[in-house]
């Protein structure tokens, strides 16, 4: 079992444009739809559409559209009362692939809702494989929430805690990075931001780089590092060991949830105890295959090509004058 809390879910409307997005115009949209979303909720739904048992939680009432959703599709999930509206957050998408994404703030969340969020956490842990806590903070919820989870999580469970995953952004990326998860994935932005070292930019375009920069995590306590790098792959820095999985150029239809898919790919072989450069593999298989399915929609395992995903052993550059170049970003936003 794969818990995954989600702090700050979202119900995802994507917006179709026949066109480029024309700034204080008003344009018709050739489509649009919704889907329950915020990057715990999407690692979920993914795992079910492979077959693979999860559990999300998230704050929510019974009868908010995300939960109803969840309902609907059978995505086992917790979701913690808060008597207010879940946020909707906005993804425009254009014919050559761009991907424009605005997010609202979300609800508050209490420091009562808060404390229970995290005891649901904790109690649901029990027994489960790995803890995925994904995604933003909500107003009120300070930026060490899922450090403090992660060590209330060792204290109470120890040797039988779960292993912990952690994709988030900012101020809780960062301090929960200090708390030794046993996965960070950060896309090349985050991770330029985190190390300290290089741009993203600079970073998605060099993957060989990436390895200098994740060597700056684990040995700051994080057990390994995936990197999504968009149309250039993703990148495994173990403490030992880094792969470069690349998967054949393709036109991106909605990058939206493309690194949840990633790290769900991941996840789903780390369960079945594959090796790493094989769960590498399934996390750039999954992540290109949900680039290529409009709005948040997520693949399940029989719709990505592994056997198409090339992954070559990485070694650390650290390049005195890193390289400049730019390249457009195409991982989840
Ligand atoms: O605002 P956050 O919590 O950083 O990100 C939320 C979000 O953009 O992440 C998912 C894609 O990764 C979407 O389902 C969702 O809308």
């Amino acid at each position: 079992m794969i818990v995954t809390l989600t702090p700050n879910p979202s119900l995802d409307r994507t917006i179709e444009l026949a066109g480029p997005i024309e700034r204080g115009e008003v344009q018709r949209a050739v489509a649009a739809h919704s889907e329950p979303g915020g990057k715990g909720v999407n690692i979920c739904r993914a795992l079910e559409a492979s077959g693979i048992s999860s559990l999300a939680i998230l704050p929510g009432d019974a009868d908010d559209p995300v939960l109803l959703a969840l309902t609907s599709q059978s995505i086992p999930h917790l979701g913690l009362p808060i008597g207010a509206p879940l946020r909707s957050n906005v993804a425009i998408t254009e014919p050559d692939g761009t991907t424009t994404k605005l997010n609202e703030p979300g609800p508050v969340l209490s420091l009562a809702q808060q404390d229970a969020l995290v005891e649901l956490v904790l109690e649901q842990s029990v027994g489960a494989s790995w803890l995925v806590l994904a995604g933003s903070v909500p107003p009120g919820v300070p930026d060490d929430f899922y450090a403090r989870i992660i060590g209330e999580l060792r204290t109470r469970l120890g040797s039988h805690a779960p292993k912990v995953a952690v994709d988030s952004s900012g101020g809780p990326l960062a301090a929960a990075a200090l708390a030794h998860p046993d996965l960070l994935k950060p896309n090349g932005e985050e991770l330029a931001e985190l190390s300290g070292l290089f741009d993203g930019d600079t970073l998605e375009a060099n993957p060989d780089l990436v390895v200098d920069a994740a060597r700056v995590l684990i040995a700051g306590g994080v057990g390994a590092v995936l990197a999504t790098l968009g149309a250039k792959g993703a990148v495994l820095v173990t403490a030992a060991e880094s792969w470069l999985a690349t998967t054949p150029p393709m036109l991106a239809v909605s990058t939206v949830g493309a690194g949840d898919s990633a790290l769900a790919g991941y996840l789903l072989q780390s369960n079945l105890g594959a090796s790493a450069p094989d769960c590498l593999r399934q996390a750039a298989a999954h992540g290109a295959a949900a680039a290529s399915l409009p709005g948040s929609t997520v693949p399940a395992l029989h719709q990505t090509n592994p056997s198409a995903v090339t992954v070559t052993d990485l070694a650390p550059v650290l390049a005195s004058e890193p390289v400049l170049a730019t390249h457009p970003k195409e991982d989840d936003q």
